[in-house]
């Protein structure tokens, strides 16, 4: 069984070598989906009865490690020079620094690999990450799945 459960947030970005307008800075309403996979609980009684995991939890967690931290930031890759030292000079700045280009492939990359551990057994049905879809607007998306983790 799959289950998934989407949050959304605000964030700055850009792509330095873009041979387009994504080359400047620039802010999207991203939405981040999160599919797991794994057995239908089975156990009258208790609260997560008939689930595979509780949306909330889902949420709690995609919240605390990801959504929260990159939620108005800007998030720039750490080879980006000068935005690198603009932003440090910007006192208190949210910024999250990437070891990749801020594409919406790398940050689905980068979610599927911060979250795959927290997900991975935590109800004893086998639970597991399946897949990180992230829009980056509501045309444009990718999909990271275990197969496309560094
Ligand atoms: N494969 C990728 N291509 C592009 C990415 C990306 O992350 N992966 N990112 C961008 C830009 O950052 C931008 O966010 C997308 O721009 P655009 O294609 O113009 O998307 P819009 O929704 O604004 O376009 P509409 O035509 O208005 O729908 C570029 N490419
Ligand atoms: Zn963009």
């Amino acid at each position: 069984m799959r289950i998934t459960r989407r949050l959304e947030f605000d964030a700055g970005h850009r792509i330095p070598n873009h041979q387009s307008q994504c080359r400047h800075l620039h802010g999207h309403r991203y939405a981040l989906e999160i599919t797991l996979g794994g057995g239908v609980i089975d156990a009258a009684g208790r609260p997560d009865d008939g689930m595979v995991m509780d949306f909330s939890e889902v949420k709690a967690i995609a919240k605390q490690h990801v959504v929260d931290l990159w939620d108005h930031a800007f998030l720039v890759w750490r080879g980006d020079e000068s935005v690198m030292n603009y932003l440090a000079s910007v006192p208190g700045h949210k910024t999250v620094v990437l070891d990749a280009v801020p594409t919406a492939e790398n940050l689905a990359r980068i979610a599927f690999s911060i979250l795959d551990p927290l997900y991975r057994d935590s109800y004893g049905n086998h639970l597991h990450l399946e897949r990180i879809r992230l829009y980056e607007t509501p045309n444009c998306w990718a999909d990271a799945t275990r197969d496309d983790l560094a």
